[in-house]
């Protein structure tokens, strides 16, 4: 049987990596067989992308086509020879952050992103979207209180994170059937149940 593929999306701050852990346990705890992994990175060469993305300045086409070339090794080496072997995969962030991030925060162009897009995945997507929904000045003072340096997606501003959140809530809106949308403002233990009844549902 072919498995699944979960992304958890969201502007930074939001808490997906509290609430990831919590729900790999929730299908752990089902007995499936669960692979964890993130974007951008989830394989040596992604990594090391990853490490120039979060850290080196650049221009908007070279960074959306970074995301890519570490999006299209990650899916040929990971993503779906699990997917093959009937494992599911849960990713924080995918495609729906280079629409969000790059075509919202930064106003590069959709029509590129999408052509990208097919270009290098076709039609592959994912079969759930998690959207942790959740206001900038909210998330911005959860990041102040985080311990550790900020990277420099996490140093842009509330009205670069209003953008990215716009533009994710359109994405929601647009494909309603593939986005579980969670309000992150509530408490941890609120959120998790939320999420825990949403993917319950799903299943
Ligand atoms: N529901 C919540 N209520 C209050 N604080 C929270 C909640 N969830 C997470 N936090 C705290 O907010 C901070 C950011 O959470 P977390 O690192 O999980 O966010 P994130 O979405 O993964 O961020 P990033 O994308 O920048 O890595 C952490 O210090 C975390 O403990
Ligand atoms: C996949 C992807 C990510 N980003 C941004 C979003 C975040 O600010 C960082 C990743 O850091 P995280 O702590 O792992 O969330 O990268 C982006 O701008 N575009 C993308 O496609």
């Amino acid at each position: 049987m072919h498995g699944r593929f979960i992304t958890i999306e969201g502007i930074d701050g939001a808490g997906k990596s509290t609430q990831t852990a919590n729900l790999l346990k929730f299908l752990k705890d089902k007995g499936i067989d669960v692979v964890h992994t993130r974007e951008p990175g989830g394989t040596p060469p992604g990594e090391k992308i990853r490490e120039m993305l979060l850290s080196d300045e650049m221009g908007a086409t070279a960074e959306t086509l970074l995301f890519f070339a570490a999006r299209a090794e990650h899916v040929e080496k990971v993503i779906q020879p699990a997917l093959d072997a009937g494992r599911w995969v849960v990713s924080d962030r995918f495609t729906d952050a280079t629409y969000a991030y790059q075509a919202g925060g930064k106003g590069f162009s959709g029509e590129k992103i999408e052509a990208l897009e097919h270009w290098t995945l076709g039609n592959f997507e994912p079969d759930l979207t998690i959207l942790f929904d959740i206001a900038p000045e909210k998330a911005a003072e959860r990041l102040r209180a985080r311990a550790g340096n900020e990277d420099r997606f996490e140093r842009m501003g509330v009205d670069f994170f209003t953008r990215v959140r716009n533009a994710y809530l359109l994405r929601a809106r647009n494909s309603p059937s593939r986005f579980l949308i969670v309000d992150a403002e509530q408490s941890p233990d609120e959120v998790a149940r939320r999420i825990a009844q949403g993917v319950a549902q799903w299943l």
